[in-house]
């Protein structure tokens, strides 16, 4: 449900365009793939999973740290002055009494300093037990009292925040939570995307034949669902027939394995006897939240969610029109699960003057060339040259644009740079 108000400017009949029946605008369809979604709960995952992820809760120390007070140095612990009388390691000492300790060893009680190896010698013999005697080059003072002890608690006390919630997690808080004694860690809840790539004629490898095409998707589709912020799951890939997309997208049947938040499916978007998304989400209960949207490529693009509160996403089976669609809907619906903001739409200068529309915006790729945004050749909706050689894509409103005129665009994920740029808000 659409629940705040849209911009002026974005409305149907300005700049987001004119809907056609049961179309939502572009505008639309982005906040409405925005609003229909929750932010999801927190799980507890693996520390080895946890580099980018947000800490859910603050990381308080369980216990001190370090927990135990250790030596710095390989050397011998010491009580008083010296000569030292040598102990057996880790025994409490007493007044003159030595043993030898390496580092990170404990310190036993009665412990006041360390001495190093190299500043320390043995000699001779006391009641059978080698004498300790601090070396003839050691720097003078040596051992200060407490010199070389790790203190416990010195790093944190039992109770303190190590790490607020709300963090991005990074290797170092990684391993500061490893040290702290943590298996697991609670982060903010992030969507699992799963893949259904659909066509009979999708092959995987090699030079397709005629009737043949690669596969756009699969090389790269958990990338940019990664870029987007969701957890690409497993992929699968059917054919054409109904059956397949029904058995795929059940909840209960295996190919698509255990839960996930949303899948995204490709191809079968049409309204022909071959194109199953709505037919196959219907017959599960789904409902369609959005059916088509006014913007070319990607007009088919579908959004549905199912009973079990999964979100199907129907891209186009045009390359193009497939990532334009993720990007318009996939994006915000990712966005909205991970607890992250709609993103903003800025405005550039357009390099050009783009003719009216009928009743589409026109998502075209860009590249920022001389402080003008300037639209690239070989954008087809089945093409992939044009957006290669991108910087970002232009939501051309359907009324077309003046050279020079503020026009609405977004940066491609894989090159968020363009947000560098002097003109960009
Ligand atoms: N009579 C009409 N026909 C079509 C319309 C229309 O309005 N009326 N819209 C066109 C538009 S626009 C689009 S977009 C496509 C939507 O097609 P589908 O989502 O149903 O996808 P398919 O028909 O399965 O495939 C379309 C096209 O994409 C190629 N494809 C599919 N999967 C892949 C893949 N994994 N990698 C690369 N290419 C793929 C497929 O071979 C087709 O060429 O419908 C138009 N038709
Ligand atoms: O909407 Mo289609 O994407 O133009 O090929």
């Amino acid at each position: 449900m659409v629940t705040q108000a849209l911009p002026i400017a974005d409305r149907p009949g300005k700049d987001g365009g004119r809907a056609a029946d049961g179309e939502h605008t572009w505008a639309e369809a982005r906040r409405l793939a925005f609003d229909c979604a929750r932010p999801l709960g927190p799980e507890r995952i693996p520390l080895r999973e946890a580099n980018g992820r947000t800490l859910a809760a603050d990381l308080v120390a369980l216990q001190e740290m370090p927990h135990y007070a250790s030596s710095a140095m390989d050397g011998w612990t010491v009580n008083g002055a010296g000569p030292w009388v040598l102990t057996e390691p880790g025994k409490p000492l007493g007044s003159g009494q030595a043993s030898p300790v390496v580092t990170g060893g404990v310190i036993p009680p009665g412990s006041q300093a360390v001495l190093r190896v190299e500043s320390g010698q043995l000699a001779g013999k006391a009641g059978g037990q080698p004498v300790l005697m601090v070396a003839e080059g050691a720097p003078p003072g040596e051992p200060r009292s407490g010199q070389h002890i790790r203190k416990s608690g010195e790093e944190a006390a039992a109770g303190e925040v190590l790490i607020p919630a709300g963090t991005a997690l990074n290797p170092a808080h990684i391993a500061l939570a490893a040290i702290a004694g943590f298996d697991q860690l609670e982060v903010r809840g992030k969507p699992l995307v799963k893949m259904l790539v659909t066509g009979s004629e999708v092959v995987t490898a090699s030079l397709p034949a005629p009737g043949e095409v690669r596969d756009a998707f699969g090389p790269q589709i958990s990338t940019v669902i990664q870029m987007l912020g969701g957890v690409p799951g497993s992929l699968i890939r059917i054919g054409d027939s109904y059956e397949e997309w029904l058995t795929a997208l059940g909840a209960l049947e295996a190919p698509m394995g255990q839960w996930s938040d949303v899948i995204v499916t490709t191809g079968g978007t049409g309204r022909s006897g071959a194109d199953h998304f709505r037919t196959a989400t219907a017959a599960l209960g789904g409902r369609l939240l959005i059916d088509g949207i006014a913007m070319r490529p990607g007009h088919p693009a579908a959004l549905a969610k199912l009973p079990n509160g999964r979100f199907v996403v129907g891209l186009p089976g045009n390359p193009l029109a497939a990532l334009m669609a993720l990007f318009t809907i996939g994006a915000p619906l990712l966005a909205a699960l991970g607890h992250q903001p709609l993103a903003d739409i800025c405005r550039l200068p357009c390099g050009t003057v783009i003719d009216s529309h009928a009743a589409s915006t026109r998502l075209m790729p860009f590249r920022w060339i001389n402080g003008l945004a300037t639209p690239v050749r070989y954008t087809g909706p089945g093409m992939m040259r044009g957006l290669a050689s991108a910087d970002g894509v232009m939501a051309v409103p359907s009324r077309g644009v003046q050279l020079g005129e503020p026009v609405p665009v977004f940066a491609l994920p894989w090159r968020p740079e363009l947000h560098n740029t002097p003109a960009w808000p």
